[in-house]
């Protein structure tokens, strides 16, 4: 599907309710209007009457007590489904929690619980029912509890793998991101998708819990007689199988029918969209009447820095030591300026644009300072407590991911991920309310018919309209400062065009600040207003875009710009790739790391490791390289190929 052009149906919820579907229903109210609906009463023996086949008296027949069949049919759905009902909620709700707090909290407890789980799991679910009922005694109670006793196990083991699986997932970190605490994390965002290979799984379970109810029935140790039961029936019809084929054959079709249309019902729920809200935070006002357009973040000073990072060094362990990929990165985001970080794949991008939002793996080790001013005041970002970043997070700073499709939950439907950031924002306000802020959003970020995108599921969309859904998303907070990590590398060439336009736009009509990741510099000359070109965990070169790409100074800087291919080459010319490996970190080497790959490098360049100093073109133009500022070595580049740019 490419982007402006989506697929419209049916709401999902109602095309999940299929045909197949309706026998449970139709069960369900039939088993509730019984006593209305049955033409006799189920307990009612009648041995002159015992056997009789279908006929306009008995619609179903009899049974050898004279028992009329389809009040018994009635009857036993009310029981069956009653008591399936009731051991699934139990035996659900205990395996769901306690497989989603195993998940969550993994070590110690997830290792203790899974013990326990394995060992409930391999134990024979029948013979633990028969002890508890011989400890208990019969009756629908202990029915219910050994019932359960046997059937949560397998829950618990689903939504552990369920949850365990999401534990380090991007659109949970992006959920960090936006100021969601533990509780919402896990209510929200890990129960439901842990709920729903569980339903999946009951729908296949409820066969199963139907025919052990009757089993124990028929031990004695169920539902006692004469309480009409459909596995029960079952059994009492088997020996009339052949001659009297109406016992057997209408609870074993019901069996089947509800065991069927709740295995596609279950299937229907696991693939739904919204789920209903488990914790919904209503917030009392707005701070902005509903509808109302994002307002710039105010500042008197559009030249001051927002964003200083200092000194910032990142170290992930190694072996027995740790390994530094990130080393002296020092850079300044001014007020509604664009800053590029650029360079090739591993040299340290992603990990210096998020480090001082806290958004790295949890066992990367940073230092160095980051100080965010905004309107709300400058506050140091590094070493901030979790409940300090939700404060900053989703709210003063947004983010935008490449892989839209691993952030975005596939459960939920758009209007669900923007309605949340709103509230995490503190503009929530009641369901209607908020989402009117939502489509607001939407509509900012440049989507057609916000009201049906709101509804679609994350899947449903193209790559560029998922990516505009994480930007309004990330504008839920008004923040003054937007952190895109490669938000165009998966897009086409013109929705990639279009995406980095709508950025620019937000830069210039909300005056918010950028810092956006690339690999590729004429991707973000399109957008960018100063560049930072990454080396082996290094900045090689620093200053305005029209400096560094109209006098590039380092010469990887050259390289990747001669990299580049420029509209209005002639057909067949091949552009020039940077021989060598790409550097692997900022300690690999004690002089510059370019220097093994580097066409003018000397002797010295291997030895003293260059520091960024500032360049003969501009004061703000910096370069790292020992033969600056722009040696003889170093060939012009010519108007044309600035221009191609
Ligand atoms: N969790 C981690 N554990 C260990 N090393 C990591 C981890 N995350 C990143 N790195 C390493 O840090 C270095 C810099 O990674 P980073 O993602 O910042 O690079 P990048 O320039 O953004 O590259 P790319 O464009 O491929 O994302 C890489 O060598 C990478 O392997």
């Amino acid at each position: 599907m490419t982007e402006g052009r989506r697929r419209w149906g049916l709401p999902a919820s109602v095309r999940g309710v299929t045909p197949a579907a309706l026998p449970l229903i139709v069960f369900a109210i039939a088993g509730l209007l019984a006593p209305v609906l049955s033409p006799a009463d189920p307990a009612a023996i009648d041995l002159t009457a015992g056997l009789l086949p279908p006929s306009a008296d008995h619609l179903l027949g009899t049974d050898q007590l004279g028992r009329d069949q389809l009040s018994r049919i009635l009857y036993g759905a009310r029981v069956s489904l009653s008591v399936t009902a009731a051991v699934l909620a139990i035996s659900m709700t205990v395996g769901v929690v306690t497989g989603t707090v195993a998940g969550y909290l993994g070590g110690g407890v997830d290792r203790v619980i899974a013990r326990v789980i394995d060992m409930a799991v391999s134990l024979p679910g029948m013979l633990v029912a028969l002890a508890v009922i011989g400890v208990r005694g019969p009756g629908v109670e202990n029915l219910v509890v050994a019932m359960s006793l046997w059937t949560w196990a397998p829950y618990a083991r689903i939504a552990r793998a369920q949850v365990a699986g999401l534990r380090g997932s991007p659109h949970l970190d992006a959920l960090r991101l936006l100021g969601a605490g533990p509780v919402r994390v896990v209510g929200r965002h890990l129960l439901p998708p842990a709920l729903a290979p569980c339903l999946v799984y009951a729908g296949t379970d409820v066969g199963a819990i139907v025919l052990g109810v009757a089993t124990l029935s028929f031990l004695g140790l169920g539902i006692p007689p004469p309480q009409p039961e459909w596995g029960q029936m079952l059994v009492e019809g088997r020996p009339f199988l052949a001659s009297a084929w109406w016992l057997a054959y209408p609870p074993g079709i019901a069996i089947t029918a509800v065991v069927f249309a709740s295995n596609l019902l279950g299937e229907r729920l696991a693939g739904g969209d919204e789920r209903p809200s488990i914790l919904r935070l209503v917030r009392p006002a707005l701070r902005r009447p509903a509808g109302a357009s994002v307002t710039p973040a105010a500042s008197a000073d559009d030249d001051a820095v927002l964003l200083r990072v200092r000194d910032l060094s990142v170290g992930y362990p190694y072996g027995d030591g740790r390994r530094r990929v990130v080393a002296a990165v020092s850079y300044e985001v001014r007020r509604a300026r664009v800053l590029a970080i650029v360079g090739e794949t591993g040299s340290g991008k992603t990990t210096s644009a998020l480090a001082p939002f806290g958004l790295l793996d949890p066992s990367a080790v940073v230092t160095g300072s980051a100080t965010l001013s905004t309107g709300a005041g400058a506050r140091e970002l590094m070493g901030l407590t979790p409940r300090e970043r939700r404060r900053v997070n989703g709210r003063q700073v947004g983010v935008v991911f490449q892989d839209s499709l691993a952030v975005l939950n596939p459960l939920r439907t758009v209007g669900a991920h923007v309605d949340e950031a709103v509230r995490n924002a503190g503009r929530g306000g009641r369901r209607a309310a908020t989402r009117r802020v939502s489509e607001e959003l939407l509509r900012l970020a440049g989507l057609p018919d916000p009201a049906a995108i709101a509804g679609e599921l994350p899947h449903r969309l193209s790559g560029g309209m998922r990516q505009r859904v994480q930007i309004a998303v990330a504008l839920a907070g008004e923040p003054e400062l937007l952190v895109a990590d490669e938000p165009t590398s998966a897009l086409d060439v013109t929705v990639q065009a279009r995406v980095l336009d709508l950025l620019g736009r937000l830069r210039d009509e909300l005056g918010m600040a950028m810092v956006v990741v690339s690999h590729d510099l004429a991707v973000v000359s399109r957008l960018a207003d100063d560049v930072a070109v990454m080396y082996a965990g290094r900045i090689v070169e620093s200053g305005p875009l029209a400096t560094v790409i109209g006098d590039p100074d380092h010469p990887y800087t050259r390289g990747l710009l001669d990299a580049v291919p420029r509209p209005g080459a002639a057909p067949g010319t091949r552009f020039r790739t940077m021989p060598g490996r790409a550097g692997t970190g900022p300690d690999e080497t004690g002089g510059c790391a370019f220097a093994p790959r580097c066409p003018i490098a000397v002797a010295a360049c291997a030895k003293d490791r260059p520091a960024l100093e500032p360049t003969a073109s501009a004061p703000a133009h910096r370069s790292a390289c020992p033969r600056h500022p722009g040696g003889a070595a170093r060939p012009p580049r010519t108007a044309d190929e600035r221009e191609g740019l």
